[in-house]
């Protein structure tokens, strides 16, 4: 199983300001959502996960290995990480060109890299754009290219930055049928999200970040259910728990279904 344990983890941009403070996780297996409000230090953390910032203090061990012991390109094919703004990891002039750009790097062959960018694209719904220039696709759409030239290397541990942002019903959907099939691949899923409704919906654990530290973790229901601490965050309950909460039931409520059966059975 892959796995991700991060023990007392300490990050500064700057000598005077820690943006991350003595983080202690383990995660494994479960998809995991991370939240907190802007500045929380979220994306700090996935890019230290992902080896672009190195620790002020702490370790970061992938799959029983530190980071620091990983080289460039190992690093590379054991964990992908979908950035916030696809325009700052698209740079070719056609969709095919960028998602192979990814497994040629990694040292994939030109017919094995082409196979593995055509079943990404398939995923992501966007195979008939192969020889398009990504500019000429919408945001939604080249955030969802930036997703496929990640699957087309096939990462053990795949992170994803804001990736409801900006993507409509269909989109979503899209994103949620990839999560579904990395979790049944055995991938290790990462994701942050100022979408609590898909982050309660969609993954089974949910790390709460505010200013620099996990404020709380646990499984999403859970977490969810927790009104006060979300406060303490600044984050709204999901919209079935803030139902579930004006209509006076008990319990934790995380998806629609779990409201229709709290309904059926009152
Ligand atoms: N390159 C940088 N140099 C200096 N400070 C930075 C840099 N990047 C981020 N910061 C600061 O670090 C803190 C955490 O930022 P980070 O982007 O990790 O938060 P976040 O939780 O991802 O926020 P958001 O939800 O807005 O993306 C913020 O105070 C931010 O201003």
């Amino acid at each position: 199983m892959n796995s991700i344990e991060v023990t007392n983890l300490s990050f500064s941009y700057t000598p005077e300001i820690d943006v991350l403070k003595g983080i202690h996780l383990k995660l494994d297996g479960e998809t995991t959502a991370i939240v907190g409000q802007n500045g929380a230090g979220k994306s700090t953390f996935v890019k230290l996960l992902k080896g672009l910032l190195r620790p002020t203090e702490g370790e970061i061990l992938l799959n029983g290995k530190n980071t620091k012991d990983y080289t460039v390109a190992s690093l590379a094919k054991e964990i992908g990480l979908v950035f916030q703004n696809p325009n700052d990891q698209i740079f070719k002039n056609t969709v095919i060109g960028e998602v192979m750009f990814g497994p040629l790097n990694i040292g994939q062959d030109e017919q094995k890299a082409k196979e593995k960018s055509i079943e990404a694209l398939e995923k992501v719904h966007l195979e008939k754009y192969l020889e398009t220039n990504p500019y000429d696709l919408s945001l939604s759409e080249r955030k969802l290219i930036a997703i496929a030239s990640i699957l087309s290397m096939d990462p053990n541990i795949v992170i994803f930055d804001e990736p409801t942002m900006g993507q409509d019903y269909a989109g979503k959907e899209t994103l949620k049928e990839i999560i579904f099939e990395l979790r049944n691949q055995g991938k290790l899923v990462l994701c942050i999200l100022h979408d609590m409704d898909f982050a309660a919906e969609v993954f089974e654990r949910t790390i709460v970040f505010n200013q620099g530290k996990v404020l709380i973790e646990g499984p999403s229901r859970d977490i969810f259910a927790q009104k006060e601490i979300l406060e303490q965050a600044y984050l709204e309950q999901p919209y079935v728990a803030q139902i579930a909460d004006e209509l006076g039931l008990k319990g934790s409520y995380a998806t629609d279904e779990d409201l229709l059966r709290a309904l059926k059975e009152e």
